[in-house]
């Protein structure tokens, strides 16, 4: 199942980002880099409001910085146009949110294949590696389940299977263990921090939870808009 993407690489030098507001701007990034390669993982902690989620955000190419770069694989995806940049996106990054984001009417099944069908029917070899996807998630008898049906973790592994579809190089994760009791999160996270080693990707994952930033090989904390070591 090892897919190593050696290529595999981020590197982000200097962002900025602020928010319009009724006075002045809310400066929320101000300096931030980092540079990491296949098979790393990374902890961005910080208290509520601090610029998590923004930072998540643009490292994913969903939002763009006022400054600095972002490259992914040796791409700068800001230089695409919109188009180029949604395949980009599909193909470079994948994305667990907290509150996974599946499609209610979709199976188990067909939510992990969304991804490809940005791309027209999928091939055989897709429904082939979501279902090698669902079995390493613990999932291959919920393949025709309804996300409804689910509990919270169970969905939360679908969303992993998901991110991993179309073998990204970067995989992001905002707050996967946010909505889990203890014992689930656990099981989440155990999920999560196997996932550079067994798919060669780069996981960056935003957490409060001291127990998964701990066990991440790196952790940095976002504070007036920079990275700290912590
Ligand atoms: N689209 C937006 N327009 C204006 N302000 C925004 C926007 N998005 C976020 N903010 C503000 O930017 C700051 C950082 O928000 P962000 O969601 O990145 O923080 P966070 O560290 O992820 O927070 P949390 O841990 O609570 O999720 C907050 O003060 C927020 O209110």
């Amino acid at each position: 199942m090892a897919t190593h993407k050696t290529q595999s690489t981020l590197v982000v030098e200097h962002l900025a980002k602020s928010y319009p507001t009724a006075g002045e701007p809310l400066q929320v990034l101000s300096d931030v880099s980092l540079s990491l390669s296949a098979g790393d993982s990374l902890a961005i902690v910080g208290p509520s409001g601090c610029g998590k989620s923004t930072l998540l955000q643009i490292l994913g190419t969903l939002d763009v910085p006022d400054h600095g770069s972002v490259r992914i694989d040796g791409q700068d995806p800001f230089a695409l146009n919109e188009n180029q940049l949604a395949g980009f996106r599909n193909q470079h990054v994948g994305f667990i949110f907290q509150d996974h984001h599946l499609l209610p009417q979709l199976t188990v099944l067909e939510n992990i294949l969304v991804p490809a069908l940005a791309q027209g029917s999928p091939r055989p070899e897709r429904f082939q590696h979501a279902q090698q996807l669902l079995e390493s998630v613990g999932l291959a008898d919920r393949r025709g389940h309804l996300p409804s049906e689910l509990s919270g973790g169970e969905r939360e592994r679908v969303a992993i299977a998901r991110a991993l579809l179309m073998r990204p190089s970067l995989v992001l994760a905002d707050e996967p263990t946010g909505n889990l009791d203890r014992r689930t999160a656990d099981s989440v996270s155990e999920l999560l921090l196997d996932l550079p080693t067994r798919h060669g990707v780069i996981l960056v994952v935003v957490t409060h939870s001291h127990t998964l930033a701990s066990a991440l090989q790196q952790r940095r904390e976002l504070s007036d808009g920079k990275l700290k070591e912590c």
